[in-house]
């Protein structure tokens, strides 16, 4: 474990060169991991165990189109592919990687798995902090544990396989056995984390909610939109919009804030640019400190849990989520996102 100054406040990170895939492999030589579970993280975190060389199964619903996508994985029924429970019953380590309203339903059996000395696993601390909704109460006498990746399994899986890793956030909630926090890190870094960093579930479902909520995904949306709107309505052209919307923001400048900071990115437009950024960016921050509050408020409430709840309880949920999400595919801006993503320049 080493302590890292992150601008002045220190913080504990646990890094692959002091706990080595070797080391996982040690820690988990006994257990079977079992993967519940093959949506986007399910897939990402059982293969990179596997090429890992951790003994790995995987409970998915059979005849699910998840079912379908593990078998094409490699996954073979009756030997690395199981039903949720028989899965569940095999394991000695329990990844709980169902969708969150999922695990809901599928808690009640699962629980009757969940044998003295087994550890529970997760991504994601909804369950457990909301339990007063999703009624997800960990027997006492298991370990209960959380890796969670910051970011898509999809990106978790493609850059292991090119040798790289993602960062994720680690938390024990349980330790029964003694054993969790080896457990945890050696979880963490056999699913491909290049860094571990320490929080709790509370934690870190919090900032979670809050960053997909806002900045990451919806916050970003919505100024897209806005600003697309405006200069729309001021009589540019959908392309110049576009472009001084999105396209410059994902192609040029995002880039150069990934690579070395905000500071460089400023440094390396215009001194128009820079004056102007400047000014506004106050502007901005302070528009939306209140929203960025009150979202907040809405996810200690645990409001947030239950609207996703609520949501997903519905049978018709994916096919109203389907169509949300094609309105936005067919909006004038990302319809002429496609457009201009056509026309980027190739070698
Ligand atoms: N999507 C991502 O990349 C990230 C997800 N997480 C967390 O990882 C966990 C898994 O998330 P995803 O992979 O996105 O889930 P997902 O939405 O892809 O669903 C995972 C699986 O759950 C199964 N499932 C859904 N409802 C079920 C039910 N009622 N009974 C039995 N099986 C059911 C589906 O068949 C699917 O295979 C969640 O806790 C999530 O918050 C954490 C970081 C990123
Ligand atoms: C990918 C991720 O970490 C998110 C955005 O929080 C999620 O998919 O829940
Ligand atoms: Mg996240
Ligand atoms: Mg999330």
């Amino acid at each position: 474990m080493a302590t890292i100054n992150f601008g002045g406040v220190l913080e504990n990170v646990v890094k692959r060169e002091e706990f080595s895939v070797k080391k996982a492999q040690d820690v988990l030589k006994n257990e079977t991991v079992a993967v519940i579970g093959y949506g986007v993280q399910g897939p990402g975190q059982a293969l990179n165990l596997r090429d890992n060389g951790i003994s790995v199964i995987v409970g998915q619903r059979k005849g699910t189109n998840s079912w379908k996508k593990a078998l094409a994985d490699g996954w073979e029924e009756g030997r690395t592919l199981f039903e949720l429970e028989t899965a569940c019953k095999k394991g000695t380590i329990i990844m709980n990687l169902l969708s969150d309203a999922g695990q809901i339903q599928a808690w009640d059996g699962m629980k009757k798995q969940l044998t003295k000395g087994k550890a529970l696993y997760f991504s994601h601390g909804f369950g457990v902090t909301f339990h007063k909704k999703t009624g997800i109460v960990p027997p006492p006498d298991i370990d209960v544990v959380l890796v969670a990746p910051k970011g898509s399994g999809t990106s978790l899986r493609s850059l292991f396989l090119k040798g790289q890793g993602l960062n994720s956030s680690y938390a024990v909630f349980q330790d029964a056995t003694g054993k969790a926090q080896q457990r945890v890190l050696a979880l963490g870094i056999a699913i491909g984390s290049g860094y571990l960093f320490e929080t709790t579930f509370q934690k870190e479902v919090y900032s979670d909610l809050t960053g997909e909520r806002g900045v990451l995904m919806g916050a970003i949306a919505g100024i897209f939109e806005a600003q697309f709107k405006v200069l729309r309505q001021r009589g540019h052209s959908p392309s110049e919009a576009f472009n001084e919307t999105v396209e410059e923001f994902t192609q040029s400048l995002m880039p150069l804030i990934a690579d070395n900071g905000m500071d460089w990115m400023f440094a390396n437009c215009s001194t128009t640019a820079q004056r102007g950024a400047l000014d506004w960016k106050g502007k901005f921050r302070d528009a939306t400190i209140p929203v960025l509050n009150n979202l907040y408020d809405s996810v200690v409430s645990g409001k947030e849990a239950e609207i996703v709840i609520e949501a997903n309880s519905q049978a018709n949920y994916r096919t109203k989520l389907e169509a949300e999400l094609a309105n936005m595919r067919n909006s004038e801006l990302w319809q002429t996102g496609l457009e201009v993503r056509k026309l980027r320049p190739k070698k």
